[in-house]
């Protein structure tokens, strides 16, 4: 069983994250922790925040010398920004004249339409939006990306299966379909500033985020998760929520802003007749039911809730970000009359960091589902397993 979590607030002194479950012997180590974390920072269209605020990581247990113990894991992800907001999230009492002082302190007393301010001040009691958009934010996303990176390690070394992400769609600039990124592609994909694969659309989705943030507008997108070289049969069609396409779901709507999620060519199957929807079936060349590919690769990689061992692809749609700068109407809690939000600063388009943190979820997700299929206490026994499943497959 593998079960994470994080802790930690936007302004805190540190993310915490957790994984237990791991089976040891993976290989793990600090700079590829590091190298993920700077990855979910890129990306043309994040506000001046993600230029000035550095991720200090540091691994506190379950790893020795590269390598996981098969204990939890536990990570802090430092904020450098945090000797600014020492007294504002304070973890103790304060003197109050000392916060009343304070400018970064003022009472958020008028809600951002799209965000959890409104909602979280109605459910945990709270008369101004501080302590909601503190954990509401998805700075605790840095904590997935460093647990994700772990999992993603997991996977590829007992599987050999990779995981990619790519932009898809920026507003309403779309890339050309079909195209599907490989491993081999990440460098080329985190060099271009949005991340997308083809550099004709992504010259069109930089102009699109220029003429957002001069409007002082935001914008949303879609994000493509591809991954290459799953064995066939992670999930099971036997009960809903072991589902793979239901976990996957629920993983990427699990992060902030995600409000769409589709398998393969999802919506678009469902305008398409039966005839022209589906992955044909065809022999591989030798007999063995580990040699049989698909035609087209429609369904996404399931069917009935399993891999299929076709490429796995996801997507997640992502709405536009809530902090407009031409702020919303809203109303001053206080005083019950209508205003414009609270607006200081917010990035104008999070799209391509919104990939990198689907990337973590679904490497999350995946982990759970190989450990649940091979087990394995150790890297080498989770491979053994594998390599037994799929030469049984080869032989039958
Ligand atoms: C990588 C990333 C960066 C984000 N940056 C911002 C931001 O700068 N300003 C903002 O208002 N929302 C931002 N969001 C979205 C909010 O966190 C999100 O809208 C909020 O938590 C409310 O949740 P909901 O949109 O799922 O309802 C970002 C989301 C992601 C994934
Ligand atoms: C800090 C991160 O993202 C933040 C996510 C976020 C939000 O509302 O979700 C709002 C912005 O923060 P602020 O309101 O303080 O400018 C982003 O910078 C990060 O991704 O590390």
């Amino acid at each position: 069983m593998l079960r994470w979590s994080t802790a930690g607030e936007s302004h805190g002194p540190a993310l915490a994250a957790f994984i237990e479950g791991i089976p040891a012997g993976v290989s793990v180590t600090s700079k590829d922790v590091d190298a993920a974390l700077a990855r979910r920072r890129l990306g043309y269209g994040r506000g001046a925040r993600m230029s000035f605020e550095a991720d200090v990581l540091e691994i506190i247990g379950g790893v020795r010398h590269g390598l996981t113990l098969g204990s939890p894991i536990a990570l802090r992800i430092g904020n450098s920004e945090w000797p600014k907001w020492e007294q504002v999230m304070a973890a103790d009492p304060i003197d109050p004249e000392v916060l009343d002082g304070l400018k970064r302190n003022a009472p958020l007393t008028r809600p951002r339409p799209g965000h959890a301010d409104l909602a979280g001040m109605q459910k945990y009691d709270f008369d101004e939006a501080r302590p909601i958009l503190e954990r509401a934010s998805a700075r605790e996303t840095a904590a997935r990306v460093a647990l994700g990176e772990i999992a993603a390690q997991f996977v590829e070394q007992a599987t050999g299966a990779t995981i990619v992400s790519h932009v898809v769609e920026i507003g309403t600039v779309a890339a050309p379909a079909g195209l599907v990124p490989a491993k081999r592609d990440v460098d080329a994909l985190d060099a271009d500033p949005v991340r997308c694969f083809d550099p004709e659309t992504s010259a069109r989705m930089v102009a699109e985020i220029d003429l957002a943030h001069k409007d002082g507008d935001t914008l949303g997108g879609v994000v493509e998760v591809a991954v290459h070289g799953l064995p066939p049969g992670l999930g099971s069609h036997t009960a809903w929520d072991r589902r793979l396409d239901s976990r996957l779901a629920a993983a990427l709507m699990g992060i902030q802003a995600i409000k769409g999620v589709e398998l393969g060519d999802g919506f678009e199957l469902a305008r398409t007749r039966g005839s022209l929807a589906h992955d044909e079936i065809v022999p591989g060349g030798d007999t063995g039911l580990d040699n049989i590919r698909r035609v087209t690769g429609r369904s996404g990689g399931t069917e009935g809730g399993m891999t299929t061992g076709e490429i796995l692809r996801v997507r997640a749609a992502m709405k536009p970000i809530a902090t407009v700068p031409r702020a919303l109407r809203t109303i001053d809690v206080t005083t019950g009359e209508e205003t414009r939000a609270h607006h200081q600063r917010s990035d104008v388009c999070a799209v391509p960091a919104a990939g990198i943190v689907a990337e973590a979820m679904v490497a999350l997700v995946l982990a759970e589902a190989v450990l649940e299929k091979f087990g394995g206490d150790s890297l080498g026994e989770t491979r053994r397993n594998v390599e037994g499943y799929l030469s049984a497959l080869r032989f039958r």
